[in-house]
């Protein structure tokens, strides 16, 4: 019996193959849902916005164009996405991504985790859970501090297991030694954040 989130990891894993394959980042795929309280089979889920690495211009992650997706449709600036995400009692909002949300860019840009936890400011209730597939590999940042930095937020994260060989093999598609990478990332301890 297969989880209820993998069609959900799936979706992800299918944006994420959309994505530019880079050296300097990873591959990721995410989906921004409404989700009804009590709603075992999900069988009343509202997508409402779905984002890929590098699917915006720019040095853009997945969570991000998910969000400035959604802010883009309603007309208001990424940082003001969580003034528009619909407040609706007894249903909650709900993201899937392919891999850890990110604590930390080398880049410097805002990390994912940020602009997930800023949805919930001015009162709102904003991303009350986040599923993701595979912990972020210490490639870039070493030690993630993504689900973490969510748990510090007060919002609530569950890895879902069963795809990371698929995740992690598109996640590194643009890197020199993606297999290695894969082989390596699969092997790293399974830590709790
Ligand atoms: N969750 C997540 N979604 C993404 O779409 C993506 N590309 C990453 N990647 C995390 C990785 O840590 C950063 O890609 C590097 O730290 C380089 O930072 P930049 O991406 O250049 O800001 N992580
Ligand atoms: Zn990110």
């Amino acid at each position: 019996k297969t989880s209820p989130h993998m069609p959900y990891l799936k979706q992800c894993l299918s944006l994420a193959e959309k994505s530019p394959p880079r050296p300097t980042n990873f591959r990721v795929g995410a989906v921004l849902l409404s989700r009804k309280d009590d709603d075992p089979t999900f069988s009343d889920d509202r997508i409402l916005s779905t984002g890929y690495t590098m699917e915006l211009a720019g040095n853009t992650h997945a969570e991000q164009c998910c969000f400035s997706n959604y802010a883009a449709v309603h007309k208001v600036p990424d940082d003001q996405v969580g003034e528009v995400l619909p407040v609706e009692p007894g249903r909650k909002l709900i993201m899937y991504v392919t891999m850890e949300p990110c604590g930390k860019r080398l880049s410097g840009n805002a990390p994912c985790v940020q602009r997930i936890t800023q949805t919930t400011e001015g009162g709102r209730e904003g991303i009350h859970k986040v599923y993701f597939g595979v912990k972020e590999p210490g490639t870039f940042v070493g030690e993630s501090e993504g689900c973490r930095m969510l748990t510090e937020s007060g919002i609530e994260w569950e890895h879902v297991g069963g795809l990371e060989r698929e995740i992690l093999t598109v996640a590194f598609a643009g890197h020199e030694n993606a297999a290695e990478e894969v082989r390596a990332a699969l092997g790293e301890k399974e830590t709790n954040c």
